[in-house]
């Protein structure tokens, strides 16, 4: 504490306070001091210290930097890297309605991944990524704030708790009170990245059942045409109200179809580091390819340029037959094909989405991926207990961090938790490995919690 001397309360939180605090060397360094209440129970204490170290291990250009932590008078101090630039909700409301540029949306929405991804790698989930928990650096770097704030250091007021989440912020399966997962942290992304291309929260509403239904269904209203079409997709990818259609923060980094938009905001290690799935056509490849186009006439080619150019000829020279009539890929390599194949890469060629071309599906694994693709929807209405509960509350406490008590009993290690000991041993490499969207909703909160009842009774004490 005595390394620090106060500048001002930057503002209060539901833990405490947030002071900005400036080294006292030659430096004289900005740093934001997170000042907790600690409370009385000793498992409460634990759980901060422990949860101080989870803060101190997440090491990224992304991720506000931790510095320090330590206790006094009763308190946890945290001491973080000051952002000066702010939130980016301060930042989307200076806006009025100027809209961000695409470049500027892209270039911070790339970097908010890599920093969620960083703590997905770490197997530790957020649950609280919101426009308030993003920060801005003087020098335009977006970092993720706030993080494990909601599953360790949230409230003083209990501190062996689990987590609701910011109700605007929240996905599908939470209201269904399913466990929290990774997917979960991509939806929340998911409301940041609509709110920098619109300006506005995707899900409005006016009562607490309207909130839950479109979320539950999964209905906005579309972003501005003017932006590119894998934008649009990437936004309704995220938005899946099943979790296993939602792509992963990896998947959206190197292989999903928007990768290509964000790619040129990643150095070319951090390509590297998201393991950049796109692959080229090998000039061999493409040589292939050509040749084997030289082999083949345009008659078999079935294109109806081919097929219109060939029976033009016919009419002209009225013979049915003559060969030399027939027009033909030169032999060797086509300049053309393989400037377009070298441009090109092999999902862009090859993946069409079978959802939007149904006609292009066939056989029996059409039957299994339609089965797959039927969308899930909230067909009934949200459940009336959770609604009941919800009434008492007011809808502008939406973009309120929620935290409800947690049985000291049913308190199972989250994934996030195993950091305590001296270094994470992960003996199941595999799960470290790029795996399809549908495989990587695989890390969860392991106890399930009727957190409604919780929530019940914390309405109900207010
Ligand atoms: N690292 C940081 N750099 C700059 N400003 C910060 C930083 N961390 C927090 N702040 C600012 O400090 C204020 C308090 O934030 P804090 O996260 O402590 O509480 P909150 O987000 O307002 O509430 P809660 O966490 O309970 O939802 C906010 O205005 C926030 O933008």
């Amino acid at each position: 504490m005595d390394q620090y001397s106060l500048v001002r309360v930057i503002g209060e939180g539901s833990f405490g306070r947030a002071l900005l605090a400036q080294q006292i060397n030659e430096e004289k360094q900005n740093y934001v001091m997170k000042e907790i209440r600690l409370p009385k129970a000793e498992t409460g204490m634990r759980n901060s210290r422990r949860e101080a170290v989870l803060l101190s291990r997440m090491k990224h250009a992304n991720i506000v930097a931790f510095k320090d932590s330590f206790e006094a008078d009763g308190h946890l101090y945290i001491v973080m890297e000051f952002c000066s630039g702010g939130d980016l909700l301060q930042r989307i409301r200076q806006q009025k309605d100027v809209l961000f540029s695409e470049d500027v949306i892209l270039k911070w929405f790339t970097q908010m991944c890599l920093g969620t991804k960083h703590i997905h790698d770490k197997r530790v989930l957020h649950r609280d990524l919101k426009s308030k928990n993003i920060f801005l650096t003087d020098s335009g770097t977006v970092k993720v704030g706030d993080f494990g704030s909601a599953c360790t250091l949230n409230s003083a007021k209990a501190f062996a708790q689990t987590y609701v989440g910011t109700p605007y912020y929240v996905s599908p399966e939470i209201w269904d009170n399913k466990p929290y997962n990774n997917k979960s942290d991509v939806w929340s992304l998911g409301c940041v990245l609509y709110e920098l291309c619109t300006l506005h929260h995707p899900f409005q509403a006016r009562s607490w059942k309207s909130l839950i239904l479109k979320v539950c269904r999964g209905t906005y209203a579309p972003l501005p045409g003017h932006f590119p079409y894998e934008l649009h997709y990437l936004i309704k990818h995220m938005f899946k109200t099943n979790p296993r259609d939602r792509p992963s923060v990896h998947t959206i980094l190197s292989s999903h179809r928007a990768s290509r938009l964000l790619h040129k905001h990643l150095t070319p290690e951090k390509k590297e580091l998201v393991g950049e799935r796109t692959r080229h056509w090998r000039k061999e490849e493409g040589e292939k390819v050509a040749m084997f186009l030289g082999q083949k006439s345009l008659l078999t080619s079935s294109t109806t340029e081919g097929a219109l150019q060939v029976g033009q000829s016919r009419m002209e020279n009225n013979s049915s037959d003559d060969p030399a009539s027939r027009k033909r890929w030169a032999v060797g390599s086509c300049n053309t094909v393989l400037g377009v194949l070298g441009n090109a890469d092999i999902i862009s060629t090859g993946s069409m989405d079978t959802a939007e071309r149904p006609d292009l599906i066939s056989g029996a694994e059409s039957v299994e991926t339609q089965q797959r693709r039927v969308r899930k929807q909230w067909d009934k209405d949200p459940p009336e207990r959770l609604l009941s509960v919800l009434e008492k509350a007011q809808l502008c406490y939406g973009f309120e961090t929620y935290t409800i008590n947690r049985d000291a009993g049913s308190l199972s290690p989250e994934p996030g938790d195993k950091v305590d000991g001296p270094e994470e041993t992960i003996t199941d490499f595999s799960r470290l490995e790029p795996r399809s969207d549908d495989e990587d909703t695989d890390f969860e909160e392991e106890c399930p919690y009727d957190w409604i009842n919780e929530l019940e009774k914390m309405v109900e004490e207010h």
